[in-house]
């Protein structure tokens, strides 16, 4: 009897033997990519792959990769990660597009409806859903509520000098984080969610994210008929995990009423305000039923900027803000520069966007600090079409994964030079500024491109040059550097700063 379950243990090891042997050989020597370059694990597995998401340090780890092998690296047995420039406008092209793959399927909610459009990969339901609202997120619309950004930057100028007044450490990657939450209450509620004013993490949304972040990222990335039990697995098994959905329910609830309320409002004839909400509300109830698109959509909308919009938003600016404090002169310079444009009427009090993006050195550190430490960390993965593609000289068939990191493509020394790993702002005025920008990908292109975009950048452009005319910062320990996770999202900690107002006289 004991011999008869050994022997039969033995036939399962030695086929299991077998077929592991036999599947490691076809993807070493006849899977079609099986000349693309790469880690051993991840030439016959996606485990390399999902152990490397999980270290949060996949931008780091592809940049070594792409120096050790070249623009083209196998980092799973179906999945390429690509670093070349030229293939930008091949993968994320408008025609015939490259599909996003099934590593977004980890962020979708469940729903059997349209699941909104950062998950979706239905490309022919997201342009149609997605040219509903397009308008509302244009720049001269987001410029409507120019106004309520300028409340929160007002909001935030406050709270910093009350910290100058008590010459206390600020955490600035969190204020800077707090504003961008209340700048999107602004836009899509018509009113901050009450961030700053609180000087905290209201309903703990900032740290439920936080928490959600890894389980996404990895949840996209293990095999696909894994994600829905590995995300359902963290749920029962993490209690940081349970408490951030908890927070995403509270804070979803808090939004629900809050349309509810501007609904109310609007048919009451109380409600002036033309913000991103009021637009999308006024969509609905003019063509709501023609375009599908009913409030739970609005909310679906609303609230989703809140996901996708503020950690991305607070990324771009805590890193062009780390940076001029760790480049002195860049710093002066970009301060000469607002100062003078204040001086000579050029820019206003408060700044307005418009006048600032005119402001050439103000534009070169925006850029930098964009390129040298994108928001989004990870590749965006895509699916080869039919008919397949070639891309940097190899010729990929339908099906596979292939995706371009920004954090791998903006650090390319033949577009960016031999410093490309330096923050130095100059190289936009000084150098082939065209080329460049055809390398970055901050925000996506093609199809696909960030929706939010116009959002983000009436933020940065209005907060930066604001704090850098009103306060001095430096960092409380300059010669240690911040501390990045990439989870997607690549977060920045460690970010404390000295804030001392500036004095103008009467200029
Ligand atoms: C500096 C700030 C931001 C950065 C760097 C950023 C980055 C990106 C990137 C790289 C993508 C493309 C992802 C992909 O192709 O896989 C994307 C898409 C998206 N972003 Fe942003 N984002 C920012 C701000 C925002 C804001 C403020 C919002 C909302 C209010 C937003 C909402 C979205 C949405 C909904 C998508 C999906 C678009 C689609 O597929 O149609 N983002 N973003």
């Amino acid at each position: 009897m004991f011999s008869d379950h050994l022997s039969l243990v033995q036939t399962a090891l030695t086929v299991l033997f077998t077929h592991l042997t036999g599947w490691i050989i076809y993807c070493l020597y006849f899977h079609p990519l099986s000349t693309i370059p790469g880690p051993f694990l991840a030439s016959f597995s996606r485990l390399w792959i999902v152990l490397k998401t999980a270290a949060g340090d996949m931008d780091r780890t592809q940049r070594a990769l792409h120096r050790e092998h070249g623009h083209i690296v196998r980092i799973a047995h179906n999945e390429v990660a690509c670093s070349d420039p030229e293939a930008i406008k091949i993968i994320y092209r408008t025609k015939h597009v490259f599909a996003k793959s099934d590593y977004y399927d980890a962020w979708a909610p469940p729903s059997s409806g349209y699941v909104g459009h950062f998950p979706s990969r239905d490309e022919k339901e997201h342009n149609e859903r997605r040219r509903i609202v397009n308008n509302v997120y244009s720049m001269s619309s987001v410029l409507e509520s120019e106004q309520a950004i300028d409340s929160c930057t007002w909001l935030f100028c406050d709270n910093m000098r009350d910290f100058a007044t008590q010459n206390s450490v600020v955490d600035l990657g969190l204020w800077i984080n707090i504003y961008a939450f209340d700048v999107l209450g602004e836009l899509f509620y018509g009113n901050m969610f009450g961030f700053m004013r609180e000087r905290k993490d209201i309903s703990g949304y900032m740290n439920a994210i936080d928490a959600l972040l890894p389980a996404f990222s990895i949840g996209g990335t293990v095999p696909s008929y894994l994600t829905k039990p590995f995300l359902i697995s963290t749920t029962l098994f993490s209690p940081s995990i349970r408490g951030a959905l908890g927070a995403v329910k509270h804070l979803e609830k808090a939004s629900q009423a809050a349309v509810t309320k501007r609904k109310d409002q609007i048919t009451n004839n109380k409600d002036e305000k033309r913000d991103m909400l009021r637009k999308m509300l006024d969509i609905s109830a003019e063509r709501g039923t023609e375009l599908d698109f009913t409030d739970s959509h609005v909310f679906v909308e609303s609230h989703s900027s809140f996901f996708a919009g503020a950690d991305t938003t607070a990324i771009a600016i805590n890193s062009i803000l780390y940076h001029l404090m760790r480049n002195p002169t860049a710093y002066s310079k970009l301060t000469a520069e607002v100062d003078a444009a204040i001086s000579d009427g050029t820019l206003s009090m408060p700044i307005t966007y418009r006048e600032a993006v005119k402001l050439s050195y103000l534009n070169a550190c925006v850029n930098e600090g964009m390129r040298l430490h994108p928001s989004v960390g990870l590749h965006m993965p895509r699916i080869v079409p039919p008919g397949g593609a070639t891309i940097s000289g190899f010729h990929f068939p339908a099906g596979y994964r292939i995706g371009i990191n920004a954090a791998t493509v903006q650090y390319d020394e033949e577009i960016f030079g031999s410093d490309a790993y330096s923050f130095n702002p100059d190289r936009w005025i000084k150098g082939d500024a065209l080329r460049m920008e055809r390398a970055i990908i901050v925000f996506g292109t093609g199809p696909r491109t960030c929706i939010g975009k116009n959002i983000s950048l009436s933020e940065i452009y209005k907060l930066v040059p604001q704090i850098v005319r009103d306060f001095e910062i430096r960092l409380v320990e300059p010669e240690k550097g911040w501390k990045t996770t990439d989870y997607w999202f690549h977060k920045q900690t460690g970010i404390n700063v000295y804030v001392r107002e500036r004095d103008h006289g009467n200029d």
